[in-house]
């Protein structure tokens, strides 16, 4: 799949140089990307996106200092400078890409408020699905950020064609702050959006059993709202590729022994069906209840000589038998690696506490600050002073 990326804020900047980093070491190019924002340190801290494809926005309103945790203003900031916006992607180049994918930290100002705004205008020009990745805050990180990512999320799920839900809490460790674990969580991003995104792209390595295309995609996040994705890696199964970082490499997956395992018929396809039940059975992007997912894929990459037809199969009817709809598409496409990966995407997804708890938030939020307002009193309320002028 040929994608624009567009990181908006921080977070989403970030995310998108890590997408263009990946791109620059596959066998064949898939992505292109810009970042969005209205601080400009943020924008000069990148390395990846070329200079001419970081977009400073609000210049005349922050000064290039951000919006502080303000999304109303990054809402507005974006709305009035959404013709520079699109003029950029436009002269960048859009005939030969199959979605856009704008991603953001929803619970600070210019990514949260900006990304509903952009997908709307994508939307209304382009012919290509928009879809949204949204990271969500973590509890610790205060109110606001809970208050501007559900308001963000509730605009977002209306605009966008799909939004994929990455959240932190779900994902940082225990004692780890947020901050802290951003570089670990931005690599679990870009390893599970990377094998997705690239489906259906053909390089070197040929093409696979089952071919997923661009539009198996396209037809499984349809259904719009949120989706889930999970992922899971195997051992290294080949000798061959062993040597090479690969793909998939880099992933720190504990080293069992240097031994090849040749995986023959049935070996290959149990192989590939546990895979994709600990893709959907561990940690989800979001995690959620899968029972509740209205469509499914299931994605394999891999060594060519590991991709198994049968075991595709399987695992589709095993997802099938475990999601609410009955639409699971899959395939798989083969990969310079010397592991296997599988993705599953969980999408149009009913339930998630952590969004249901955000909304709460959300909700609460409104209330106190409206029964705040009401209670407000000053030591100026009194009114036997004259002030100097009305
Ligand atoms: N996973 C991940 N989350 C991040 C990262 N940077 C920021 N966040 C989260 O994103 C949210 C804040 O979004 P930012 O992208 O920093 O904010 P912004 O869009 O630049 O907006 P302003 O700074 O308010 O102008 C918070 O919930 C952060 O925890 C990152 O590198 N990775």
């Amino acid at each position: 799949m040929r994608v624009f990326f567009i990181g908006f804020g921080q977070a989403g900047g970030k995310i998108v140089d890590m997408f263009i980093e990946q791109d620059k070491k596959a066998p064949v190019r898939s992505f292109r990307g810009i970042a969005v924002n209205t601080a400009r340190t943020d924008l000069m801290g990148l390395r990846n996106i070329e200079l001419k494809d970081r977009i400073l926005i609000g210049q005349t309103v922050v000064k290039g200092h951000g919006v502080g945790t303000d999304n109303v203003t990054g809402a507005k900031i974006t709305a009035d400078e959404i013709d520079s916006i699109i003029n950029t992607i436009d002269s960048r180049g859009t005939h030969d890409i199959d979605a856009f994918v704008v991603i953001a930290g929803l619970g600070g100002g210019t990514g949260s408020g900006g990304t509903p705004v952009l997908c709307r205008h994508l939307k209304r020009i382009y012919r290509e699905p928009v879809y949204a990745v949204g990271i969500l805050p973590a509890p610790e990180e205060g109110r606001l950020y809970s208050y501007n990512a559900a308001r963000s999320l509730s605009t977002l799920v209306n605009e966008a064609d799909n939004t994929f839900i990455f959240d932190n809490s779900a994902w940082k460790n225990e004692g780890e702050s947020v901050r802290m674990a951003y570089e670990r969580l931005n690599d679990e991003i870009v390893r599970r959006f990377g094998v997705l995104f690239r489906a259906g792209e053909v390089g070197k390595t040929g093409v696979g059993e089952m071919v997923v295309d661009s539009s198996e995609i396209i037809n499984t996040l349809r259904g719009g709202g949120v989706s889930s994705i999970g992922y899971a890696i195997s051992e290294k199964v080949t000798k061959s590729a062993k040597q090479k970082k690969g793909f998939l490499g880099g992933f720190s997956v504990k080293k069992k022994d240097n031994a090849e395992e040749v995986l023959t018929g049935e070996d290959k396809s149990a192989k590939i069906i546990g895979l994709v039940r600990r893709a959907m059975l561990g940690r989800l992007t979001l995690p959620c209840d899968y029972t509740t997912a209205e469509r499914a894929l299931v994605l394999i990459a891999g060594p060519s000589d590991e991709m198994d037809r049968k075991g595709v199969e399987k695992s589709k009817s095993w997802v099938e038998e475990n999601i609410a709809g009955v639409e699971v598409r899959g395939g798989d496409y083969p990969l310079e690696s010397s592991k296997i990966a599988a993705v599953v995407v969980l999408a149009s997804i009913g339930d998630a506490p952590r969004i249901r708890e955000l909304l709460e938030i959300a909700k609460e939020t409104k209330e106190d600050v409206i029964r705040s307002k009401e209670r407000r009193v000053t030591m100026f309320d009194d009114d036997s002073v004259d002030p100097l002028f009305e």
